[in-house]
């Protein structure tokens, strides 16, 4: 495990086979691999340092492992998360019933973390319009309902994720310096109200 300072905790959940790894091994080594599938045991963590302006906000990604055999070790890996991204296949109506599973979870266990909805493998319904299994419009709606953000990637091509993993960063600080900015407004209350107490004894 790394042993950088992680500013943000963001966790990958979804059904086996979704592409959840596919999805983080693009974003932080720009690859995608072939080969055998590997399903993930247990999850895996990476942190990446994001430009946000002209700061750097380092999200710690935890890769949690889709199968239903590991899903109270994933429950684990969403404490405390600022983020999710729960990701569905495009191609498998079924992952979109396991992504609204998830959501139910974070918003019973974890209401504080944002909710990122990812449909992903989008260029095998861009190449054959039939594969797509998951209407857009249907988890608009569902994505509307839940006030969560919604993308579509390939992590194949590399379409949109990018993206994604950027809006996440820049959520998060924008929702931190709002929090420092009340924070530091709290303070300033706090000594106007102790001024006016002393004026207040001193007449
Ligand atoms: N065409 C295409 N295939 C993809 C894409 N993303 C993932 N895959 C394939 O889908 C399969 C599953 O991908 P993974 O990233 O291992 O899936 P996962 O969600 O991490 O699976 P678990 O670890 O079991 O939870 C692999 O064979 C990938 O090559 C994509 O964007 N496009």
């Amino acid at each position: 495990m790394s042993g950088q300072r992680v500013d943000a905790k963001v966790v990958m959940l979804g059904k086996e086979y979704v592409g959840k790894t596919s999805l983080v091994e693009r974003y932080v080594h720009n690859r995608f691999l072939v080969g055998p599938y590997q399903n993930t045991i247990g999850a895996a963590f990476v942190a990446k340092p994001i430009h946000v302006g002209e700061k750097i906000v380092t999200l710690g990604i935890w890769d949690t492992a889709g199968s239903e055999r590991y899903e109270a070790m994933s429950r684990i890996y969403y404490r405390g998360a600022k983020a999710a991204i729960v990701c569905y296949d495009l191609t498998d109506s079924s992952s979109f019933q396991r992504a609204k599973f998830w959501v139910k979870e974070l918003q019973n266990c974890e209401e504080h973390c944002k909710i990122y909805l990812c449909g992903t493998k989008s260029d095998l319904v861009e190449d054959d319009r039939s594969m797509r299994k998951v209407d857009f419009h249907d988890v608009q709606d569902y994505a509307d309902e839940i006030k969560a953000q919604l993308f579509e990637t390939s992590s194949k091509s590399g379409h949109n994720v990018d993206e994604l993993f950027q809006k996440v960063a820049e959520d998060y600080d924008q929702l931190y310096s709002f929090q420092q900015m009340t924070e530091e407004k709290g303070v300033d209350l706090c000594q106007k109200k102790n001024s006016t107490f002393y004026a207040c004894c001193h007449h």
